[in-house]
């Protein structure tokens, strides 16, 4: 494939910062995007440094994770959205996840008494490790290529990480065993995240992702907010409850669903919310990872909101 075209000439190349080093599933994630391939690729430490470099003004936008098919949510990512300086989802994306066990060339599995790798891999590859390195000590690292980088140096008291594939050839470890993930169809969903601006314009496929804050705890308060979703038709993808961190039992709710701010129900929900809810962050509309487009229930369509909004507007003109 002819290299892309270099950007525009007084025009720097985006940059866009990651949970780094090099090799790790983020990175793929990453590269997954067309736009990465004129852009400048920023490796970060952790989550929370890939997000800050967003909001200083060091980077255009980053990826990170934020779901995983089998261990679920990746809570750093979810907490930092929801708090501080706002910033914005624009695309979301999903890398297949296949872990091997790397080691320094000449380190036998036998040899392997302390294996390193990212809390969200450990989980992932739990009862192989429980099988197969029965008397072995699981390390966490910030990331999986972390954990490679780390084994690499000789100095190193790790003798062994779990990461990608690609990490081996990357800093040249030798693969000791190859698809060792507890489930081979697990996959992990990354978010491009930008500061706030014009939300991605809607494809018709689209969801968008949002922070409700209770305003208090009263019986009911939960289904206030599910009730705002339901009643327009607006179809969740995924709801949790995160500490706000403010005091013990203090929570918010972090909710994916179907559509786009543009569309009349999802837009009416976001109204409802924030008169039910002390706080509503909005995270973004942005296309669908599998294209999958909502089903419009009756009476939910923009047609048939924009037409009652009418009807209400002939009433009160007297028209
Ligand atoms: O450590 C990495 O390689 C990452 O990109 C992070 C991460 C995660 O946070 O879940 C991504 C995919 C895998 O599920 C394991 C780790």
């Amino acid at each position: 494939m002819p290299p892309p075209p270099p950007p525009p000439p007084g025009v720097p190349p985006a940059r866009y910062a990651y949970l780094g080093p090099e090799g790790t599933f983020t990175e793929q994630a990453l590269r997954s995007l067309p736009a990465a391939a004129r852009a400048e690729l920023v490796p970060c430490a952790t989550v929370t440094l890939a997000l800050d470099a967003v909001r200083s003004g060091e980077a255009d936008g980053a990826v990170v994770p934020i779901e995983n098919s089998v261990e679920g949510s990746v809570p750093v990512t979810l907490d930092e959205l929801a708090t501080g300086e706002p910033l914005m989802i624009t695309r979301e994306m999903t890398v297949p996840i296949a872990f091997s066990l790397l080691a320094r060339p000449g380190v036998r599995p036998e040899d392997v008494k302390v294996v390193a790798t990212h809390p969200h891999a450990a989980a992932q590859t739990r009862r192989w490790v429980a099988l197969n390195l029965p008397y072995t000590e699981v390390v966490h690292a910030p990331s999986t290529a972390a954990a490679a980088a780390a084994v690499a140096d000789p100095e190193s008291t790790w003798d062994a990480a779990i990461a990608a594939p690609l990490a081996a050839e990357h800093y040249r470890l030798a693969v000791l065993a190859a698809g060792i993930g507890d489930n081979p169809d697990a996959v992990t969903r990354f978010v491009l995240v930008s500061r706030p601006g014009l939300p991605a314009p809607r494809s018709g496929r689209d969801k968008t992702s949002l922070v409700a804050f209770m305003r208090d705890d009263h019986p009911g308060a939960l289904l206030e907010i599910l009730e705002q979703l339901t009643m327009r038709g607006v179809n969740m993808t995924r709801i949790e409850s995160r500490p706000t961190g403010a005091a013990l039992g203090n929570y918010c709710f972090s909710i994916d669903c179907e559509g786009h701010v543009d569309d009349a129900r999802v837009g009416e929900a976001l109204m409802g919310l924030r008169r039910v809810c002390a706080d509503v962050r909005f995270l973004g509309s942005y296309e669908r990872h599998d294209g999958v487009a909502p089903t419009v229930r009756p009476g939910t369509s923009d047609v048939e909101f924009n037409d009652a909004a009418a009807w209400l507007a002939r009433l009160r003109a007297g028209d």
